[in-house]
């Protein structure tokens, strides 16, 4: 996939899928579908029309393009920076999977922020872009002070030509997961998709529904540092992992995951390990940062620089402060044999 950050150097014409997108969740999905080659679609069953096809037919090609804002239009207008459900190389990862061959970020400034809507179409869309079909989500808002809504781009872009898809808000639609205790905000069968609600269900630790409403598991990705070399000594060594700082974290505590080593060149992933991770400040050992560190079953070996992904299955348990090391290898045994079982189930299912 092409990632364009300036005006300089795009792909046109396009057909362009326009918002924020973080986390590429289910939701996201729906809107980016439109614009995608049919052969990329999900559910749209019609022949491949590849580049070559297209231009054998005298067609000019249309990149499928998503347009997006960085930074972040939050980060911009409140001056603090922002985590995210996808940092900018996942959210190219997830992109790409879906078949999207463009990314184009447009820097999110003072300049961008006082368009017009109608400036704003036709510089950005038309002139740099070459527009050729837009695609949104039915509670966009662009323009000078968020002025302009979805039907403002309709009738503005039909002006030009450009046809625009509205993609109506998603609901949770899936089967009602397995509530777990620690819940409170629990997606029920009308509840928006969105990436604050996928935060908030992130925050209580309800990985269940978080990976529902994304439409696959919740991945921290990084690269395995070293820590205080303690894990060894109680016999659960753990990869410390350095994630990108902007990567939104759930709720601070212990979980059951699926672990992947990716390849440094391509990122594709090894086969899958299990284990069980901790995401916090280690108050037993004194711990003075945050961290998140995995123990994988029945491994061992070197995890030192590898780049690591590791899926969320289920929280488990919050962090606790332990009066010894003894009580904590103690209760981290407890913790493997609860995740392991956590695991296997979700295999049988
Ligand atoms: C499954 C698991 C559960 C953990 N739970 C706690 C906890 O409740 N409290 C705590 O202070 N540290 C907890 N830790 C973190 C340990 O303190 C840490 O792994 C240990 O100090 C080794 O750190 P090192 O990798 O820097 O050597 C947990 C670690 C794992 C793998
Ligand atoms: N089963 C395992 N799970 C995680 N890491 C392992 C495992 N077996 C060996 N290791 C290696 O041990 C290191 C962790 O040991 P640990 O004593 O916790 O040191 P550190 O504090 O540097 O993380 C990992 O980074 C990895 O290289």
């Amino acid at each position: 996939m092409w990632v364009a950050s300036s005006s300089e150097g795009l792909l046109t014409p396009t057909a362009v899928a326009l918002g924020k997108f973080d986390g590429v969740h289910l939701g996201h999905q729906r809107v980016i579908q439109p614009v995608l080659h049919p052969c990329d679609r999900l559910s749209v069953a019609s022949s491949p029309q590849s580049k070559e096809n297209q231009q054998q037919t005298n067609q000019e090609y249309i990149y499928s393009t998503v347009v997006t804002f960085d930074p972040h239009p939050q980060e911009f207008f409140t001056g603090q920076p922002r985590t995210l459900l996808t940092p900018l190389d996942e959210k190219v990862q997830q992109l790409r999977s879906l078949g999207v061959e463009q990314l184009v970020l447009l820097p999110f400034d003072k300049e961008l922020s006082a368009l017009t809507p109608e400036e704003f179409v036709q510089k950005i869309l038309v002139q740099q872009l070459q527009c050729q079909r837009i695609s949104i989500g039915q509670d966009f808002c662009f323009g000078e002070k968020r002025s302009g809504t979805a039907k403002d781009l309709q009738l503005i872009a039909a002006k030009h030509n450009i046809p625009v898809t509205i993609v109506p808000l998603q609901t949770y639609t899936g089967d009602s997961p397995t509530q777990s205790s620690c819940v409170s905000t629990n997606p029920t069968q009308d509840a928006r998709i969105s990436t604050s609600l996928i935060r908030q269900t992130l925050e209580q630790g309800d990985i269940e529904n978080a990976n529902l409403l994304l439409g696959r598991p919740y991945t921290l990705f990084g690269v395995v540092v070293q820590g205080q070399q303690l894990g060894r000594t109680i016999g659960f060594p753990t990869a410390n992992l350095e994630l990108p700082k902007e990567k939104f974290l759930p709720r601070q505590g212990v979980y059951a995951v699926r672990v992947f080593t990716l390849s440094e060149t391509s990122n594709a992933a090894s086969s899958e390990s299990l284990g069980v991770m901790n995401i916090g400040n280690r108050p037993t050992v004194n711990g003075t940062y945050s961290s998140a560190e995995v123990h994988l079953f029945d491994w061992s070996g070197d995890l030192y620089g590898k780049k690591l992904a590791i899926e969320l299955v289920k929280f488990l348990r919050p962090e606790q402060k332990f009066p010894s090391l003894e009580a904590l290898k103690t209760q981290i045994q407890l913790d493997c044999v609860v995740a392991k079982e956590v695991l296997s189930a979700e295999w049988e299912q």
